[in-house]
């Protein structure tokens, strides 16, 4: 399913604080958006914002020219899956999260990415979804979500500084998972060089009240940074285990 999707005028307001006022882009299927500003500028507020999880304050977020109550909030979520910045609130272990996941009726029938071969990109070992999420690394963490969120195939996946926790090598790999992995993406980050490396288009947020933001085209991929993971000796090996219902369509 092509999914577009629009924001028109979002507002965030919290604590009678204006975070966010009159954000507008446009995201079709294959792009890739980044997110640039400071710390506590809103760019988490409006990725959640974008996945309807949190209620805005004004303006609109439409796909396909739907809100999402009139696209349905399940199918919605399906289609548009936020990978959080924390792993705080997860809880278990990542393959019961993968299962549970797909447990929805939402979730039913869609084709999925092949999981083991995305975490062997990604440098990492097939037996970590069997660990607790808080026995994972945060590098290892934030990799084994962005492995289950590609994998669930997503019209668009909402990043959230994805390679906080990540070393040099861990970086690249995950932006050329991302790259290849055939959503659109909006992307936080705080990593100045990252959309030059991935390429796609950068909205940069000031603070306060603002009235317009500019999306900024950014050139090709870099070709200054190999974007291929070098070679690596992870390997398959076991099955995902056993899986049990988190009742969360929020996924990571
Ligand atoms: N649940 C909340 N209750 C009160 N204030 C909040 C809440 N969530 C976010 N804020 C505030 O909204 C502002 C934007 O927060 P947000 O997390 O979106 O920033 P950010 O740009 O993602 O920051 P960072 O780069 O540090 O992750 C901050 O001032 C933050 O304190």
């Amino acid at each position: 399913m092509d999914v577009h999707l629009q924001v028109r005028g979002l507002r965030r307001v919290i604590d009678s604080r204006v975070i966010l006022a009159d954000i507008t882009f446009d995201l079709a299927p294959g792009d890739i958006l980044f997110l640039r500003g400071p710390s506590g500028v809103g760019k988490s507020l409006l990725l959640r914002a974008v996945a309807a999880l949190d209620p805005i304050q004004g303006g609109s977020v439409r796909c396909n020219n739907q809100t999402p109550s009139e696209f349905g909030v399940p199918d919605w979520r399906s289609q548009i899956t936020y990978v959080s910045q924390s792993r705080v609130n997860l809880t278990g272990t990542p393959a019961e999260l993968y299962f549970s996941a797909q447990k929805f009726a939402a979730q039913r029938g869609r084709q999925r990415g092949d999981l083991p071969d995305i975490l062997f990109q990604l440098g990492l070992e097939q037996l970590l979804l069997n660990r607790k999420w808080g026995e994972l690394s945060g590098g290892q963490a934030q990799r084994v979500s962005i492995a289950i969120a590609t994998a669930l195939k997503p019209a668009i996946l909402l990043l959230d500084e994805p390679t906080s926790a990540c070393d040099l090598e861990s970086t690249r790999r995950v932006e050329e998972v991302v790259r290849e992995c055939g959503s659109a993406v909006i992307w936080a980050t705080h990593d100045q060089e990252q959309p030059r490396r991935v390429g796609g288009k950068i909205l940069d947020l000031p603070f306060g009240t603002i009235s317009t933001v500019q999306v900024e085209d950014q050139t090709n991929p870099s070709e200054a940074e190999p974007s291929t993971p070098p070679p690596i000796s992870t390997h398959h090996s076991s099955s995902p285990g056993a899986v049990h219902d988190s009742g969360s369509q929020k996924l990571l």
